[in-house]
């Protein structure tokens, strides 16, 4: 069992942005050990901006970032060292093949085959020839198989087909399981509340609604269509 009691990451009142102008304001979230949680909302919202804030890569403007329960102010390479994983968008070497992508993160090949046997017959296959889908499960498996605490990933799923959609939600899903902390930027809302625990919704830099994927349901709609009026200016 893992200690869900202590949040392994946590915001209090986080203002982060560029320079000295907040993108997201007043920030409090959370994700817990064995918890995949989602963060949604329209372009522009403050997405990206949080999970750069919350890896170490941007400074907040005011509030905090705590790991572990305590205020954290290491910059990302150090968070990586205690367990913190990024994914971002099809973070992969191109140049290299498969294999050499997955010793660059230290990662035995075997391990990544495990998580994801489709990745077996292109070992040897240079990762720019890879499919979408192939790379971002190379990807994620150079994340998953160092068992980090956290896995904070942007748009995992972002223009793949459903079916590999559901491939990358499912390995998040089942690492959870085994006590990761996930925090996942996801245009694929449906898909994304099938597995998770926990949803915040941004907008305009802010959280307009939280809670459980079944207390959402009802909200799905509204969620969507704010996802089609691109983060309108109020
Ligand atoms: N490096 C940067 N310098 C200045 N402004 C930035 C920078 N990166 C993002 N922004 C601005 O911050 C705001 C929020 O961007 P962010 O990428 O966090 O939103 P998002 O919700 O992830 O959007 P998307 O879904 O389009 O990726 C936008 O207005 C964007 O223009």
């Amino acid at each position: 069992m893992h200690d869900t009691d202590v949040p392994l990451i946590a915001t209090r009142a986080l203002s982060a942005g560029y320079g000295t102008r907040p993108v997201v304001s007043d920030l409090d979230l959370e994700v817990r050990p064995g918890e995949v949680v989602a963060l949604l909302g329209p372009n522009g919202a403050g997405k990206t901006t949080t999970l750069r804030a919350l890896s170490g890569d941007l400074t907040p403007i005011s509030g905090e970032v705590r790991w572990l329960g305590t205020p954290c102010h290491t910059p990302l390479h150090r968070r990586a060292r205690e367990g913190l994983a990024y994914v971002g968008e099809r973070a992969v070497f191109t140049r290299l093949d498969t294999t050499d992508n997955l010793r660059v993160g230290h990662v035995p090949p075997e391990r990544a085959v495990e998580l994801f046997p489709e990745l077996e017959k292109r070992l040897k296959t240079g990762a720019g020839m890879l499919s979408g889908g192939e790379q971002q499960m190379l990807s994620l498996a150079r994340a998953l198989c160092r068992s980090p605490r956290l896995l904070l990933a942007d748009e995992l799923s972002l223009g793949l087909a459903p079916l590999v959609v559901d491939r990358l939600l499912r390995a998040v899903r089942e690492a959870a399981d085994q006590g990761l902390a996930a925090l996942l930027v996801e245009q694929h809302v449906r898909k994304v509340l099938d597995i998770a625990d926990r949803v915040y919704v941004l907008r305009r830099g802010r959280v307009v609604m939280t809670g459980t994927p079944k207390e959402l349901r009802g909200e799905l709609d509204a969620i969507e269509s704010s996802y089609l009026a691109k983060n309108p200016t109020p």
